[in-house]
């Protein structure tokens, strides 16, 4: 069969986006997504977004994320921005608020006066269970040790599991090395996203992430979020706080304890493609 889809990035982490609204999506196998997000012998995205009618009334869409390595996961930052983007120019809805449930749960999303789009993202999960997260207690920071080394970790939760470790460069940051030494940690259950965070100011901060599912990415909206978050909690940032990403800038907004995440950013599409399945 002849598959209809849109090429989209959120500050270069890319995706493969499918409309199975107007079209007969058919159902894709892990092997299938593998396949897809080769960068050789398919199509090559960081995550697969699908598109689809929602299953509660008081939602205009669901939305489902697969990981490259064909993960299903619970939310994606960068691909909501492209989300709304993709429904508004696809004509799949005239509202300028758009809501989307997830497996993480639901968000909402908002096309700015500038050609942005701001998201909703839900309160932050900073309880071990929440994560998951094993651990005795909630703490602001958690010692993890791996290959002979502590590494002190900030947890959270955006429906998605993080843990931030806090660098004084993200250039010299090892990334790779250490980010594939805790993504599949035992004492996250489900793995985990590791992003390394360099404090600029109270105000700006440096991240990279190293993506569960993907390896490192040009940017992590998700990650983005629970940076900010961890940084509060730590006292290291404020509540409004300008992330610069291998891929560009997000702003990051967070009232506290209770009160949702807010992330502003980019969403671009790049070509529409038709792929035999
Ligand atoms: N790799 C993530 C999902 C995509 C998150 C990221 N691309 C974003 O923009 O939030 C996970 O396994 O939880």
């Amino acid at each position: 069969m002849l598959l209809k889809f849109t090429k989209m990035h959120g500050l270069g982490n890319d995706f493969m986006v499918i409309d199975a609204i107007t079209q007969r999506a058919p159902k894709l196998r892990t092997q299938d997504i593998r396949k897809l997000a080769d960068r050789h012998f398919g199509i090559g995205f960081d995550q697969l977004l699908i598109v689809e009618p929602p299953q509660h009334a008081d939602m205009d869409f669901r939305y489902r994320i697969f990981n490259a390595d064909g993960s299903e996961v619970e939310n994606c930052g960068n691909g909501a921005r492209c989300f709304a983007r993709f429904v508004v120019d696809k004509k799949l809805t005239h509202k300028q608020q758009i809501h989307v449930e997830t497996q993480g749960g639901p968000l909402v999303l908002q096309l700015t006066s500038e050609g942005l789009v701001s998201v909703d993202m839900g309160a932050p999960r900073l309880l071990p269970s929440e994560i998951p997260f094993v651990a005795p207690a909630p703490a602001k920071e958690y010692l993890v040790e791996e290959a002979g080394k502590n590494y002190p970790l900030g947890v959270v939760s955006m429906g998605n599991p993080h843990a931030v470790l806090c660098v004084d460069s993200v250039a010299d940051a090892p990334v790779a090395q250490v980010g594939a030494l805790l993504t599949q940690h035992a004492r996250f259950p489900q793995g985990v996203n590791v992003g390394f965070m360099e404090c600029v100011s109270r105000q700006e901060i440096r991240l990279r992430v190293f993506e569960r599912g993907v390896g490192e990415t040009l940017a992590c909206g998700t990650g983005a979020c629970a940076a900010v978050v961890s940084g509060q909690v730590r006292g290291l940032l404020d509540s409004q706080v300008r992330v610069h990403l291998p891929g560009g800038s997000l702003e990051i907004q967070w009232a506290g304890e209770g009160h949702p995440v807010i992330m502003t950013g980019p969403a671009v599409r790049v070509f529409e493609g038709q792929i035999f399945l």
